[in-house]
């Protein structure tokens, strides 16, 4: 199996066939619902709140809103039907999400998008709530993971997920592959070109994004969205505040096993991270589009999906690098 990641890969450039970069189309189709780019900012405490969900959600950006605050949830998806927005949460597999499902179902409340949000998706535990996902709530779009390899793809799905979320410990808040040595770490690239040979149904790329253009590679090698924390960190609407430090600004971004998240030292696999302040999210996610039509436009096609067959070659990501 050929082995690289997001650094030690270039995409070859075709003809153009666009008269202007902004006619690329950079829209994808996710279940029943069509969206702006395949980015999802990640489903992360230090990411994403309930107003930054409505704000993606009206704006026709994917979102997944976190499951740090288990209580809410109930009441988030009600809201959102209310505001006729897309409702899309996450689970854990505790008895608590159990309940969840039992009381959205009861109140004929069906969310668009559940996502099972678990370190080590290749287990019973997610397969048993899918199923029960299915039973209770059939009509929402189940997203499961995180998984590193084909066979927990094909496991996941044949459980009855409708897309799975590819990628254990390549993100930059994780110290996974640190702390236990394993993960997707350094090859994630890799990893998700990997898992889509064998899958059926869509894969999210999730963590180890580092620049827009990673993006790209991520569609190329299989991908049908990216989850991104980091790269779309240290905004205005991100949760938590600005801090000040030497006449410059930073936001804090810390991952959800962090100690930070857990309020315990416990099975940590996450640290914090200070970032420098980015302004609004509105300008990094249109240059995100930007930068993705301009892809588009090398690949020599005018869609997303003409950028699945474009050439790549494999480079030493030690050469200079133009930046
Ligand atoms: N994408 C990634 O690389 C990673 C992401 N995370 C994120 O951090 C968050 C919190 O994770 P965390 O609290 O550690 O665990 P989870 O909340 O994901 O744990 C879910 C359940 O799985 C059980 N479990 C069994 N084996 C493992 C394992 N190797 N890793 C994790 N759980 C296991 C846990 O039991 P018990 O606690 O009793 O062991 C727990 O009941 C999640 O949102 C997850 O997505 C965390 C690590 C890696
Ligand atoms: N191993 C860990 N992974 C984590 C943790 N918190 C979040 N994550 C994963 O990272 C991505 C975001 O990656 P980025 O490179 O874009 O910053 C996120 O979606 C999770 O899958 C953690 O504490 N440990």
């Amino acid at each position: 199996m050929p082995v690289f990641d997001f650094d030690e890969v270039q995409l070859i450039p075709q003809k153009c066939i666009l008269q202007h970069r902004s006619d690329a189309d950079t829209s994808v189709r996710l279940g029943d619902h069509t969206f702006k780019i395949p980015v999802i900012p990640a489903n992360m405490s230090s990411i994403i709140d309930e107003q930054l969900a409505i704000w993606l959600a009206r704006r026709n950006y994917f979102y997944i809103m976190h499951r740090f605050k288990p209580e809410q949830r109930f009441d988030f998806v009600k809201m959102m039907h209310q505001k006729q927005l897309l409702s899309s949460i996450s689970l854990g597999i505790q008895p608590e999400d159990y309940q969840l499902v039992q009381q959205l179902a009861t109140a004929q409340l069906t969310p668009d998008y559940l996502t099972i949000d678990i370190a080590h998706g290749y287990a019973d535990s997610v397969k048993d709530l899918i199923g029960y996902i299915k039973k209770m709530l059939p009509h929402s779009f189940i997203i499961a993971g995180n998984v590193a390899t084909p066979e927990a793809v094909t496991f996941l799905e044949e459980a009855g997920a409708d897309a799975t979320k590819v990628g254990v410990g390549p993100g930059r808040a994780c110290i996974t592959k640190l702390k236990t040595g394993f993960g997707t770490a350094g090859w994630q690239l890799a990893a998700i070109n990997y898992c889509a040979q064998t899958s059926k149904k869509p894969i999210i790329a999730d963590g180890g994004i580092r620049n827009n253009g990673d993006i790209a590679k991520a569609i190329r090698f299989g991908a049908t969205m990216v989850m991104i924390g980091s790269l779309l960190a240290g905004h205005d609407e991100n949760p938590g505040e600005i801090i000040k430090k030497n006449h410059q600004k930073f936001k804090i971004y810390y991952g959800s096993a962090s100690q930070m998240q857990k309020k315990q030292h416990k099975n940590i696999e996450g640290k914090k991270v200070i970032l420098p302040y980015r302004g609004s999210i509105h300008d990094t996610l249109q240059e995100m589009q930007e930068d993705l039509q301009s892809a588009i436009s090398y690949a020599g096609g005018n869609c997303l999906q003409d950028l699945t067959k474009v050439d790549y070659i494999l480079v030493n990501n030690s050469i200079y690098n133009g930046d």
